[in-house]
């Protein structure tokens, strides 16, 4: 090992995930405000560890001169989403920076580790302002829903470095509860969806309700006053069985009232 004071080497590594997490945090709550909902449910980041920076370097044969470009999640942050659908959004919107550059991308996710491990991954390239100037240094952005974080948190607690020593039959019980989580991700998925189409469905039809009534009070202006009772009652009725297809032959239907009686109104020669 060289001598090089490794405090200060992870000094801009410490400044990048300061900064990044910072920035997706603010991401977080800025579209919170724009758009009501945010596919980022919370952020984490690290530094890694001395030893682990130098075990993994070991481990992928990389030299003690090249640890900044060959391992590049000295610096690491995490976003988690609610939805695997939030996950693709991310992405995007990381890919639209400015302030970093997307080295490549690793879908963890289309094609799942053997281990059953699933994260979308990207390296990038930060500028970091430190006190002697700009430097570039490398980082990892993992995103992942709260399924996958939770399944990775537990395997890495049991030590996934070390898998090849884990009995075979730990290996294929970790394996089918990545499974799990899958199948509860695309669960909660397919719940979301019904209840945006069910929240869509309930705001048109209230726009309808809304529009039919303004409508009706319009006849009265036309003095069509026999057409708005007669089409109030139609619309107790129909209110009660809350049959929008009924709804929406009534509001064509008053809407054609009054395109009649407009016409009639105008003045001769029109
Ligand atoms: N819990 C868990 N995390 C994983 C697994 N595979 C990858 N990761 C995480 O993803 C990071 C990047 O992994 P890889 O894309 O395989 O890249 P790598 O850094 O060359 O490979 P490693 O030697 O596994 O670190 C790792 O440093 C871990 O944080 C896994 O099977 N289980
Ligand atoms: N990009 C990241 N963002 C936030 N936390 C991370 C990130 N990568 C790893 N961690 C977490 O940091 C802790 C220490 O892990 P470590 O630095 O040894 O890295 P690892 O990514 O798990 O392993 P490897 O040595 O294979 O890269 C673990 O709790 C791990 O989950």
């Amino acid at each position: 090992m060289d001598g090089r004071d490794w405090g200060t080497f992870l000094l801009p590594y410490e400044q990048t995930v300061e900064e990044l997490k910072v920035k997706f945090k603010t991401m977080r709550s800025e579209l919170k405000k724009r758009e009501e909902y945010t596919p980022i449910e919370f952020v984490t980041g690290r530094v890694k560890r001395l030893s682990s920076i130098l075990e993994k370097a070991q481990r992928l044969n990389v030299k003690m001169e090249d640890l900044e470009t060959g391992i590049e999640d000295i610096a690491g942050i995490r976003i988690m989403c609610q939805f695997v659908e939030d996950i693709r959004r991310v992405a995007e919107y990381i890919r639209a920076r400015k302030d970093l550059e997307v080295l490549y991308e690793k879908d963890y996710i289309t094609n799942y580790k053997e281990s059953g491990y699933r994260s979308f991954h990207m390296i990038i390239k930060y500028p970091v302002q430190t006190a002697l100037g700009q430097k570039i240094v490398l980082a990892e952005i993992q995103i992942r829903t709260l399924a996958m974080n939770f399944w990775a948190t537990i395997e890495h607690s049991l030590n996934y470095k070390y898998r090849e020593s884990l009995p075979d039959e730990m290996r294929i019980r970790l394996k089918t509860a990545a499974e799990a989580a899958s199948i509860l991700d695309s669960e909660m998925s397919s719940i979301r969806e019904e209840i945006l189409e069910a929240q869509k469905t309930f705001e048109e039809n209230s726009n309808m309700t809304t529009q039919v009534l303004k409508a009706i009070h319009q006849l009265y202006f036309y003095h069509l006053v026999n057409e708005a009772i007669e089409s109030q009652e139609r619309f107790n009725v129909i209110w009660q069985t809350q049959d929008m297809e009924a709804m929406k032959e009534l509001l064509d239907h008053v809407r054609e009232l009054l395109s009649g009686a407009k016409k009639d109104s105008l003045p001769d020669g029109l």
